[in-house]
C-alpha cells in the first residue's frame, strides 16, 4: 500500500504534537485523525479502519513510565491486530523501546522528532502493509475480508487487479461466501469509491417493482406515483451498482436489464426523455455458471455483458486455516461487542469447527460464535459451546446412519423449496409432483 493511501491515527495528550503531525501529514495520507484522549479508541476503530496508529508512550504527565503506552498498544492492537502502531516518548529509555516492539509495537520514535524519519517510518510500514494485506486480507471500510487460505489469496490478487478498473464484475458463490463484502471491496478500492455504492437484490422484486426500483418514475405514471423518484441506476450514478441474486430474475426482466447496459440509458415509467447512465455494474449469484448458463434460465448475451470479469468465492469447507483464523476474528469482535472479557478458545473448540462443514458458509460461523459468546458461562469456549444451526444441517448430513427414505425425501423437499426461495409452484414442477401432493408432504412432515 502507498502511504497516500493510509488511514493513520495520532494519539497524544499534547494538543502542540496534534496539531503538528496533522499539518505533517494532512497531504501525504489519506486521512489523519488525531485524538487526545485513549480511552476513545474503541469507538474511533468502530468508525474507522486505520493502518498506522501514532501513539504516545506517556498519557500521564506525572507518572512517565511509559506503561500507558504499552497498555494502550496492546489493546489496539487486540481490536485490529493488522494496524501498524508507532510509540514515541520525550523520554527515551531503550529497555521500553525493546519492550514496545515485543509487545507489537512497529517502531520507536523519540520526540522531538525529525519529520522526515517519521515520513520515511510511515512510508516502509505502508509498503509492508500492502505486501501483508494483498495476501492475508483485503480492507474495507466495513471491515477486512479475512483469509489466508491459498484460494483466498488468489481472490484478493484478483480483486487487487480487477478493483480499479471499471470493468463489470460477476461474483460467485454459495450464499454467506462474502459476495456482498467483496462487492463493497471493489468499490472501495476503486476509482469510483468517493460516488455512491448501490445495492438492490433484484431477486427479490416482482416485474413491476424491477422497472420502478431500477428505472424510476415520473409523478403520475401510475396510481401511486404521487411525485418523481430515482431509480437506483440514477441513484448510482458515477458510482457503482451491485445487483444481488441476479440469477432469480425473470427472462423479461433480463431483457430490460440487456437493452439498458448496451443503450447506456434508462427512461423512467412515465418519461419520454432517456437518461444516460454512468455505472460499473458488478452482479452476484449463489448459482454456479454452468447452471446460470442454460439458455431456458438465463440470457447468454446478458452473461457475456455482466460478466466481464468472474470472481468465484470458494465455499468456507474449502478454505482451509480460514475457519479458524474467522472463528478467532469473530470471537474477538463479539467479545468487544458484549462487554465480555477475552475467552481461551480450547483445543476441542477448533476442532468442532474444522471437522463441520458450513453449509451456511461464513454467515453461519459468524452466528455460530456470536451464540457462543452470548450463552458462554465462563472464559473457555469448547466444543460444547459451538451450536450448529438447524436450518443448516440437513446438506451437512452426509452419512447414512439414521437415514430413512422419509427423511431422504423431507430433506430433497426442503432443499428444492429453498433453492426456490419458497416458491410452491415451480417447487412442485422441479420435484415432479402436483402442488397439492407438494402440499400434502409439508403437512405431513410438518414443514
Ligand atoms: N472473508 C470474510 N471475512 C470477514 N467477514 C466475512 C468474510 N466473508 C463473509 N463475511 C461476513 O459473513 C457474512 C455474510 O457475508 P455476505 O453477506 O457478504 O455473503 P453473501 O455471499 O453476499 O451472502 P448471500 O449470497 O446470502 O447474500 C457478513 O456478515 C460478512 O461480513
Amino acid at each position: 500500500m502507498q502511504l497516500n493511501k493510509s488511514k493513520i491515527l495520532v494519539l497524544d495528550d499534547d494538543n502542540d504534537v496534534l496539531i503538528a503531525l496533522r499539518l505533517l501529514l494532512k497531504s501525504k495520507v489519506k486521512e489523519v485523525v488525531t485524538e487526545k484522549n485513549p480511552n476513545n479508541i474503541m469507538s474511533l476503530f468502530e468508525k474507522h479502519n486505520f493502518d498506522i496508529v501514532i501513539l504516545d508512550m506517556n498519557f500521564n504527565s506525572l507518572v512517565n513510565t511509559g506503561n500507558e503506552g504499552i497498555f494502550w498498544l496492546t489493546k489496539i492492537k487486540q481490536i485490529s491486530p493488522d494496524t501498524c502502531v508507532i510509540l514515541i516518548t520525550a523520554y527515551g529509555d531503550i529497555d521500553l523501546a525493546v519492550r514496545s516492539l515485543k509487545e507489537g509495537a512497529s517502531d520507536f520514535l523519540m520526540k522531538p522528532w525529525e519529520n522526515e524519519r517519521i515520513i520515511q517510518t510511515l512510508k516502509e510500514l505502508s509498503d509492508k502493509q500492502g505486501k501483508k494485506y494483498s495476501s492475508k486480507s483485503f480492507k474495507t471500510d466495513q471491515g477486512k475480508i479475512i483469509g489466508e487460505s491459498g484460494v483466498m489469496k488468489n481472490v484478493f490478487l484478483k480483486l487487487e487487479k480487477i478493483a480499479p478498473t471499471d470493468a463489470n464484475v460477476l461474483l460467485l458463490g454459495e450464499n454467506g461466501t462474502g459476495k456482498d463484502l467483496i462487492a463493497k471491496a471493489i468499490h472501495e478500492n476503486s476509482l469510483r469509491k468517493d460516488k455512491p455504492f448501490v445495492k438492490v437484490d433484484v431477486g427479490a422484486l416482482t416485474t413491476s417493482l424491477f422497472e420502478s426500483e431500477l428505472f424510476g418514475y415520473k409523478k403520475g405514471a401510475f396510481t401511486d406515483a404521487r411525485e418523481d423518484r430515482k431509480g437506483r441506476f440514477e441513484t448510482a450514478s458515477g458510482g457503482t451498482l451491485f445487483l444481488d441474486e441476479i440469477g432469480n430474475i425473470s427472462l423479461q426482466q433480463q431483457a430490460r436489464l440487456l437493452t439498458v447496459l448496451q443503450n447506456r440509458q434508462i427512461t423512467p415509467l412515465g418519461s419520454n426523455e432517456p437518461i444516460n447512465i454512468d455505472i460499473r455494474l458488478i452482479c452476484a449469484t449463489n448459482l454456479e455458471l454452468e447452471v446460470l448458463a442454460d439458455q431456458a434460465r438465463f440470457r447468454k448475451d446478458l452473461i457475456y455483458r455482466i460478466n466481464t470479469v468472474e470472481l468465484t468465492i470458494p465455499p468456507l469447507r474449502e478454505r482451509g486455516s480460514d475457519v479458524k483464523v474467522l472463528a478467532r476474528h469473530f470471537t474477538k469482535l463479539y467479545t468487544d461487542k458484549y462487554f465480555k472479557d477475552d475467552f481461551h478458545l480450547d483445543k476441542s473448540f477448533f476442532e468442532k469447527l474444522t471437522n463441520y462443514k458450513f453449509p451456511g458458509n461464513v454467515r453461519e460461523l459468524q452466528y455460530t460464535l456470536e451464540r457462543a459468546v452470548i450463552m458462554a458461562e465462563n472464559q473457555i469456549l469448547s466444543a460444547e459451546n459451538l451450536m450448529f444451526s438447524p436450518i443448516e444441517r440437513y446438506h451437512n448430513d452426509n452419512s447414512t446412519t439414521g437415514v430413512t427414505l422419509e427423511s431422504v425425501e423431507k430433506n430433497t423437499i426442503l432443499k428444492v423449496i429453498e433453492k426456490n426461495n419458497g416458491n410452491i409452484s415451480q417447487s412442485a414442477k422441479d420435484l415432479g409432483i402436483t402442488r397439492a401432493a407438494l402440499y400434502r408432504r409439508l403437512h405431513k412432515y410438518g414443514l
